[in-house]
Order: structure tokens, then sequence, then C-alpha cells
């Protein structure tokens, strides 16, 4: 089986081209093919498969790493897009990527790529829980959803241990969450992040996006940008009054073949 391997800001993926759509993988796969021991290794999984929707040549089946599906993934949309480029199946500088969130467009943006998110979308107010220390929470869709919680201070960012699932309201999220941390105000902050079906990352293009929005919200504007700061790099976020907008980098590391 062919792969490449690919990251965003430090958050990996095996990239598998399954361009006439004959490999389904299987969660044991998936979990395999990620497994940084017994495979590859990769926060998740992004299969190039055909797309169904006219508006885009190929859809990206991302999978996390334990194999579950989720709706969107905005780093793995961006590398999603550098191997197609790089690959010659899309001539850019626009590559629409069909997603089960809906078709977003990827442009080309100098050594980086900007990725049209669509707006983000904001629900209650709801905590989560580390060691038994409680952050209120906003929760946010991405189309994947997002639990934001600001802390203090640095230092209390640094000490958090994300080895476990933070807790989080069940009945809210019944499929689970991803969970943001985050510090400072817009128009910059940092944070870390534990990712539904993965764990903690060195970073979510998603949660980024999410957290982004909300600290422009925090400072009362509509609209503009602000610097996210990921453990493995920086995510910029501008909201307009339609959309919003993740640019960063998208690099492929790797080219091979694995034994399934
Ligand atoms: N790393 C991703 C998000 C991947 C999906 C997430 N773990 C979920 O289950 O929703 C990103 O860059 O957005």
């Amino acid at each position: 089986m062919e792969f490449a391997k690919g990251h965003g800001t430090g958050n990996d993926f095996v990239i598998v081209p399954d361009l006439d759509d004959a490999l389904p993988l299987k969660d044991a796969q998936v979990a395999l093919l990620c497994d940084r021991r017994f495979g590859i290794g990769g926060d998740g999984l992004l299969r190039v498969a055909p797309a169904e929707d006219p508006g885009a040549e190929w859809f990206m089946d991302y999978r996390n790493a334990d194999g579950s599906i989720a709706e969107m993934c905005g780093n793995g949309v961006r590398v999603f897009a550098r191997y197609l480029l790089e690959h010659g199946l899309a001539e850019g500088p626009e590559v629409p990527v069909a997603t089960r969130a809906g078709i977003k467009t990827v442009t080309v943006d100098g050594d980086e790529l900007r990725v049209d998110m669509g707006a983000a979308v904001f629900g209650t107010v709801s905590q989560a829980s580390v060691e038994g220390f409680t952050w209120p929470g906003q929760v946010v869709s991405m189309g994947n959803p997002h639990l934001v919680c600001h802390l203090g201070d640095d230092a209390e960012l640094e000490a958090l241990e994300l080895f476990h699932q933070p807790r989080y309201d069940a009945a809210l999220f019944p499929d689970g969450v991803n969970v943001e941390f985050v510090v400072g105000a817009a128009p910059h902050v940092r944070m870390r992040v534990h990712e539904r079906g993965v764990g903690e990352t060195a970073s979510c293009g998603t949660g980024a996006c999410a957290v982004g929005a909300v600290a422009l919200r925090h400072a009362g504007l509509d609209t503009g940008v602000c610097r996210v700061d990921v453990p493995g790099g920086t995510l910029t976020i501008e909201v307009t009054d339609e959309t919003l907008y993740m640019t960063g980098p998208a690099v492929i590391v790797a080219e091979g073949s694995f034994r399934l």
C-alpha cells in the first residue's frame, strides 16, 4: 500500500491515496497505520478518494488515530491540498476539497496555505475539568465540536496535565469533543489541545479557528485577525462578516509503501 506522511504545525497525518475508492479502511487498520510503534505513526489519516460532490474532484476521508471518523480537520485539509498539488492531482492556486463538513477551498498563499473554513458557530457555555480543576468553556462548532476554555496565565497552561481526556458534559457532547485551553487575548493567544480520538496533539486547525473566533469575540470584535500559537507553530485566523479563514504551513515529509 502506498502512503505519504505530512504535517501542519506538527499535527501529523498518514496519507493514503485511494484514487479508485477501492480501499475502505477499517477502524483497526487506521489505528495500526497511525500507531507510532507498530505502524507509520500519525495523529490521523487522510484517505484521498474521488469526491461525489461535483464541486470538488477529491474527498478527504479523515480519520482520527483511533480509527474514529471526524467531520473536519483543519490542519489535515491543508496537508491534503499540499499532497494533491505535489502529485499533480490539483493545479491550484485554488483547490476545492470535499469533506464531511462540506467543500473547503484551500488557496496557495506563498509558502503557506489559506483555507476558507466557514464561519464558527457558537453554542452554549459549558465546562471542562482536568485533575480536579474546572474551567468554563465556550462551545464552538467548526463542523466538528470544540470546547474553548480560558486559563489564567502561561504557567497554568504549561502545568496542565493532558495525558487523559478532560472531563466534559457527556449529555452535551454524546460523540465527544475537542478541548482547547487558551491564554492571552486577541490579537495573539496561545493554546494547547486535547483532541477527540487522539489525545494531546501539537496543533489542531479547527481548534485554532474556534479559539481565534472566541478571542475576537471576547475582544468585542465581529471581524479581525488573531494569531494563535500552538505547541507546533503558529496559525493565523481571520474572521470576516461572511466566513473564517485559517492560514498556516503544510508539508509532505515522507513517501513509501506499507504492508497492511
Ligand atoms: N487535528 C484536526 C482535528 C481532527 C478531528 C478531531 N480530532 C475531531 O475528532 O473532531 C484539525 O486540525 O482540525
